[in-house]
């Protein structure tokens, strides 16, 4: 079976040794989005509009790939402060709705670019 490479310029360029996402069949395994505006490859400023734009980003690729975020069956949250996790929480819920996907989250030392936030997936159709 083959292995797709997703790429699109609607979710920022990778900024490291990476593909957006790889898709092999029914499954698409997405690299961690970073709340980085696809157009300048800047971070958006502060934790709230970061978050959006990492969700932004991550629909941008699933819409490349061919899927929804109905078919989001796992994702991981990094935080760079785990005192956003309220805030974080509300917009991603806003952003799933009734398709919760299963979900970790935990804070790290530091992101790359100095994000706030940081987001990756998998999902299968
Ligand atoms: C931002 C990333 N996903 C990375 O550096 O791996």
């Amino acid at each position: 079976m083959e292995k797709k490479i997703i790429n699109t310029d609607k979710a920022p360029a990778a900024v490291g040794p990476y593909v957006q996402a790889i898709q092999k069949g029914n499954m698409l395994y997405a690299s961690g989005q970073l709340g980085l505006v696809p157009e300048t490859g800047v971070l958006a400023e502060g934790v709230q509009a970061q978050t959006k734009q990492s969700l932004a980003n991550i629909q941008a690729v699933l819409d490349e790939a061919g899927f929804a975020k109905e078919d989001v069956v796992k994702t991981t949250v990094f935080l760079a402060d785990i005192r956003d996790f309220a805030v974080v929480n509300e917009i991603y819920a806003e952003y799933f709705g009734d398709a919760k996907p299963a979900r970790s989250c935990v804070e790290v030392a530091k992101l790359p670019k100095d994000g706030l936030v940081e987001i990756e997936f998998v999902a299968i159709k």
